[in-house]
């Protein structure tokens, strides 16, 4: 275990370090994340308290908009700072958390880029980050090999990493925090733990290799949650001599309140950023939330496609934004991914994932997410056929203008007894696997993460609080049928989904316990990961 006196005044680790992470927290590193947390924790904490007070605005029935104090950033013209021409071509980019096997597997995936991700992929326990952060270390270094004990295969690197898939981690959101690393006696942002890691180790790397350090950055609410990452860059940067805007990001827009503001986050970012991406998950979990006290009530998670006109106008509007200033428009995950021993609902899953690729690259997006390797080579197909140059930053829409009231707009739908159904399901079996450490799983065919399952709670939670919550043959949704169906449901998981075994071994009743609890309270929890990190850290 490395010695806490070691790492100087005022930082303190509150669990053990394990001896196979200590080249992870040397005490340069340390000291480099603990000079960014003094700079950053204090602004942190202003802005989630600033998340508070607009929610209270929002609950007592002031609408989401454009900003006013702003407008002449969204009227005037500028374009971001020139990209790197290794990021020219990002056609589609890979996604998952960093565990060894799937770092290797998505480098050699065949995709543009990996966006390695510590935020809705992972279960942030100690170890997980640390082992993410010394996965990544060894990726850089070419040194990466996994020996997986099951089955007994040897997995490297495909080539040199410059002909792999570009590194682009995610680090955690601001309503996140590292609790096992704490700087003046607070906790350090989980973001800067993240971030200042990896780029303390790595940066230099990277450009010696004629790749450089690129980020992808969660569930930001407003410009200026942008602005503290900007800041962030400019110190990290500064402090280990690295010309300004080396540093590239990409915003997700994955917030109701973020989309009135794409142009206000390039602006913040203009030296450093990549664009933004449709992060439609968060989004659209994000819109329940963030709207629950008004009757904008969303139909069943099924029926909330992009398709639908509020889910439409916001791509086309990241769209227009991104390249108006001269930069990428990321498309979204389609959560589809390879169904095994079912030929049909494989064939299915894979024109699914075309179809939504196909309609992104037609639209003007700049390249697109998928789940899994077996899918690198759909959405390519895609993108290839409609966008055969790198990207299609040149093309404008000028045409395209959604009204707030586009943007918020809920869509016609069903809200059904099988829709109700799932989120139950989904959202148990979810959280029984973060609860052992696995932040992305595939249940009924879908990959499911923290963003998915969040949709499946907070629509369960609304259902049960909502007036306008009934089930379309007229049952009204209330604690009683929440309680009968969470029965079945655990039933179904233990005896026909898990088996009684996997049952017993995982964690589904602590799962259902905290799924019932946070779907029934007045309350609305801000993220589900927050009561359960109490549970694993
Ligand atoms: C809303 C959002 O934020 S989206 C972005 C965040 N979410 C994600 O990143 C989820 C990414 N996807 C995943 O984590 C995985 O695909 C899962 C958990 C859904 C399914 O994983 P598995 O159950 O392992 O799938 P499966 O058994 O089909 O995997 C086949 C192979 O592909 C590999 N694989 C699967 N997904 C990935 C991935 N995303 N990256 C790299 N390798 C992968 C597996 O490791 C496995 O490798 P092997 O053949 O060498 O053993
Ligand atoms: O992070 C992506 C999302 O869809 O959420
Ligand atoms: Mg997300």
């Amino acid at each position: 275990m490395a010695n806490d006196q070691s790492y100087g005044e005022g930082i303190e680790f509150t669990a053990e370090i394990p001896e196979e992470f200590e080249r992870v927290l040397t005490p340069e590193a340390v000291a480099f994340v603990a000079k960014l947390a003094r700079l950053a924790t204090d602004r942190n904490h202003e802005l989630l308290q600033a998340r508070q007070e607009r929610q209270r605005r929002i609950d007592e029935g002031e609408l989401p908009d454009f900003l006013p104090e702003t407008e002449e950033i969204r009227e005037s013209e500028w374009t971001v700072a020139p990209y790197p021409e290794d990021i020219a071509d990002r056609r589609v980019e890979i996604t998952g958390p960093p565990d060894r096997k799937m770092l290797i597997n998505a480098l050699n995936s065949g995709a543009s880029s990996y966006m390695t991700d510590f935020e809705d992929a992972n279960c942030p326990t100690f170890r997980n980050m640390l082992d993410s952060q010394r996965n990544l270390m060894d990726a850089i270094d070419e040194t990466i090999t996994f020996d997986d004990p099951k089955t007994g295969r040897k997995y490297e690197l495909a080539g040199r990493l410059t002909e792999l898939a570009n590194l682009m981690p995610r680090p955690r959101g601001w309503h996140l925090f590292e609790e096992h690393m704490l700087v003046d006696g607070k906790a350090v942002p989980g973001g800067v733990f993240d971030f200042g890691l990896y780029f303390f180790h790595n940066a230099k790397k990277l450009l010696d290799l004629g790749s450089g350090p690129y980020f992808y950055l969660p569930k930001m609410e407003s410009h200026k949650e942008a602005r503290l990452w900007n800041d962030i860059f400019v110190a990290a940067q500064d402090e280990l001599g690295i010309p300004q805007g080396t540093i590239k990001a990409t915003v997700l827009i994955e917030t109701i309140l973020a989309t009135f503001e794409m142009n206000e986050i390039l602006w913040e970012l203009r030296e450093h950023s990549a664009g933004l991406n449709c992060g439609r998950w968060d989004y659209i979990f994000s819109y329940i939330k963030k709207l629950r006290n008004h009757d904008l009530i969303l139909p069943d998670r099924a029926e909330i496609t992009m398709t639908v006109p509020f889910m439409r106008a916001y791509s086309l509007l990241t769209i227009k934004t991104c390249h108006r200033r001269g930069t990428f428009a990321m498309g979204g995950m389609a959560a589809q991914i390879p169904v095994k021993g079912d030929k049909e609902q494989n064939e299915k899953a894979y024109a699914a994932v075309y179809a939504d690729k196909e309609r992104e690259a037609k639209d003007g997006h700049d390249g697109t997410w998928v789940a899994h390797p077996g899918m690198v080579a759909t959405a390519k197909e895609a993108f290839d056929k409609y966008m055969p140059q790198p990207n299609q930053i040149d093309k404008q829409l000028p045409d395209v203008n959604p009204t707030a009231e586009d943007l918020l707009r809920a869509p016609e739908g069903h809200i059904t007894e099988k829709g109700f159904r799932n989120n139950i399901s989904v959202g148990i079996q979810y959280m029984a696997a973060w609860l052992a450490g696995r932040g992305a799983v595939p249940v009924f065919n879908l990959m499911e993460d923290a963003a998915t399952a969040e949709i499946s709670r907070a629509q369960v939670w609304q259902w049960i609080h909502h007036p306008q919550g009934i089930l379309e043959d007229g049952t009204e949704v209330n604690e009683e049928l929440f309680d009968r169906v969470m029965e079945e449901e655990l039933d179904r998981i233990k005896n026909e989904i898990v088996g009684p075994e996997r049952f017993e071994q995982d964690e589904f009743e602590k799962a259902a316990e905290l799924f019932s609890e946070l779907s029934k309270r007045d309350e609305f929890e801000e993220f589900l990961t927050l009561p359960g990190y109490e549970l694993i850290k």
